[in-house]
């Protein structure tokens, strides 16, 4: 095996019929693409599969006789046999998309890769498309260990990588990004694909509001796709719905990222999929990654949108670490999920169980991901600001952060009147987004994990669902514990060491069992990205739930999970 391949990568899941060759030696990527574009609405997969069907073998013979120039070049120089009839073949294995996608397109690549691979006598590489979409930015940014948020039109999500797997810390709720901007693009007539339409009539457009939906890392954007369809209906100018579109998806998007990055205390963000290539998006995260000290990079154009690049650098990767597939097994599977691959081109790198400086005595400010922390020892208070975020439209960071400011507080009370330790609240200004509470505990939970708390924190969230509403984002960041050396000066609960929860601000009233089963499983992810043994924890939570809370929300969890949605191990 040579340590620097030569690899030929074929895509096909979707739209774009491409393929590459990516070659280590130089570190360069040769693409050839042919795009499918739908005559009328959206993706037909009968179509898109004739589409692969006549121009797979056109690409692949272009990126092949590309290898083969490359190859002749290389005899040359080392003097072998310049016809390269002699000579190794032109590659050193065929890498290709499994997965996910439309099923009928991924068989056609399939095929073809196995034959090409046949005929060359190289092995064959199976490559998850999303894992690609991530492994190209943070090849290209030469990052060690990124929080990736991958803004495709099938998919949104947010990967971070955990013991031996990309770990899903948060996701879309319902369609994917770029299909919902579609989705709205096609109601209003404009032909597909809508994302770049969007963002040419966005910057003629003036902001309006729509409804903006983030629970822990996931969000869901059917709400906001309604909205947006009936005020132009109503006769909002299309422009501007798509300035209010554009501002209110991507604050999201950015929003969820920046909280994942202070979730896994990671400093490196890159984006990947075909809506990174909006200029907005991009720009809102590099204002928000500026602003907390992180580095963000997004791959140029060609290697966002789905192409046979990133397959084939991926495939490189794979390759070199051994990971080739049997013909027998290179099966596709169209509901491929990231964290299904064992990320065995990392080497043996674990990620060390505890990178959050988990010694605070002595701490004075905290930057949270919406908030600046302040505490007065003294007192014994903390005031929580939550700071105007530059990435966002003024007129929606402004309303957020009154909104929130206003409901954590009210639900910060509510939920000790329910029995759930929490702060005790001294002074609330929404207008100044300002929050003076008791501060309480000394560690955050993540920095101190154990199954008696998780389990407390279990108990906790069934008794505030009980009461009708939601915490709306409790992560093992948003609950404080008592470690003992400060469990004398704090309250009551926490000399029994019960946790508190802290950070009401995403929470919200409501008596659907949905909600209830979203909030536990946004506990859930948060144990799975951030624990070094989720499974125990896990496990403790859940069990918690059951003795005091309604076991049709259990139910619930599963389903959500089950929906083609992404949980760990
Ligand atoms: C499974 C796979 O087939 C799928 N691929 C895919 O969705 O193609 P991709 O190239 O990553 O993304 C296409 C989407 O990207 C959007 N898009 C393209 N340019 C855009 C722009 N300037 N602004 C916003 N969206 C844009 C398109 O509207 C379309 O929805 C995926 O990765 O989810
Ligand atoms: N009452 C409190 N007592 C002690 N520490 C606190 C208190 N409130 C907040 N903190 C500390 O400040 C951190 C950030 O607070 P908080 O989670 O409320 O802010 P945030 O910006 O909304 O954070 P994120 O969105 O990242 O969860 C907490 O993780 C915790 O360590
Ligand atoms: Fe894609």
């Amino acid at each position: 095996m040579t340590t620097s391949p030569r690899i030929l990568g074929i895509e096909g899941t979707a739209w774009a019929a491409s393929a590459a060759v990516y070659d280590s030696e130089t570190d360069s990527t040769f693409i050839e693409s042919d795009a499918y574009e739908p005559d009328s609405g959206g993706i037909h997969p009968r179509e898109a599969a004739e589409h692969m069907h006549t121009a797979i073998p056109q690409v692949v013979e272009a990126a092949l006789s590309h290898a083969r120039e490359l190859q002749a070049e290389a005899d040359e120089s080392t003097g072998d046999d310049p016809a390269g009839i002699a000579a190794d073949p032109p590659i050193d294995a065929v890498a290709f998309s499994r997965g996910p996608g439309l099923g009928p397109c991924l068989r056609i690549v399939a095929t073809a890769a196995r034959a090409l691979a046949g005929t060359l006598d190289v092995p064959l590489v199976g490559v998850n498309h999303m894992v690609a979409h991530l492994e190209i930015g943070r090849h290209t940014a030469d990052f060690e260990d990124p929080v990736c948020l991958n803004a495709s039109g099938a998919n949104a999500h947010l990967l971070a990588y955990r013991n031996g797997r990309y770990r899903v810390l948060g996701e879309t709720m319902d369609t994917g990004v770029g299909n919902a901007i579609d989705k709205f693009t096609r109601h209003v007539g404009w032909s597909h694909p809508g994302g770049p339409k969007v963002e040419a009539a966005a910057a003629d457009g003036e902001y309006v509001d729509l409804p903006y939906v983030v629970k822990g890392m996931d969000f869901s954007f059917s709400g906001i796709m309604s909205a947006a369809k009936a005020a132009v209906d109503d006769g909002t100018p299309v422009e501007d719905v798509c300035a209010g579109l554009q501002e209110t998806i991507f604050a999201m998007l950015t929003e969820v990222a920046e909280r994942a990055l202070s979730l896994t205390g990671r400093d490196e963000l890159v984006l990947g999929g075909g809506v990174g290539q909006n200029e907005r998006l991009r720009a809102m995260l590099r204002k928000m990654c500026e602003a907390r000290g992180a580095t963000f990079h997004a791959p140029e154009p060609r290697f966002l949108r789905d192409n046979a690049g990133m397959i084939a650098v991926l495939g490189a990767k794979m390759y070199a670490a051994g990971e080739t597939i049997a013909v027998e097994e290179s099966a596709v599977d169209p509901d491929f999920r990231p964290d299904q691959v064992d990320v065995v081109w990392r080497g043996n790198e674990t990620v060390e169980a505890n990178r959050f400086g988990a010694d605070e005595d002595d701490r004075t400010t905290v930057d949270g991901a919406e908030a600046v922390v302040t505490v007065d020892r003294e007192a014994d208070r903390v005031t929580k600001r939550r700071v105007p975020k530059p990435y966002r439209h003024p007129t929606l960071d402004e309303r957020l952060r009154r909104e929130r400011t206003a409901i954590e507080a009210r639900l910060t009370s509510l939920a000790r009147q329910v029995g759930v330790p929490t702060p005790v609240i001294h002074d609330v200004d929404p207008y100044e987004s300002t929050i003076t509470f008791a501060h309480v505990g000394d560690r955050d939970l993540r920095d101190a994990l154990t199954t008696e708390r998780v389990r407390a924190v279990g108990r906790s969230l069934a008794t505030i669902h009980d009461a009708g509403f939601v915490h709306g984002d409790p992560t093992v960041r948003n609950v404080r514990v008592a470690t003992g050396s400060d469990a004398g000066r704090t309250e009551p609960e926490a000399a029994a060491d019960r946790p508190y929860l802290i950070d009401f601000g995403l929470g919200y009233h409501t008596d659907h069992i949905e909600d209830y089963a979203m909030d536990l499983h946004v506990f859930d992810q948060s144990l799975v990205g951030t624990a070094p043994d989720p499974k125990p924890l896990r496990e403790a939570a859940i069990d918690a739930y059951r003795e005091v809370g309604d076991t049709r929300v259990l139910d619930r969890l599963a389903d959500v999970e089950g929906r083609g949605r992404y949980v760990g191990e």
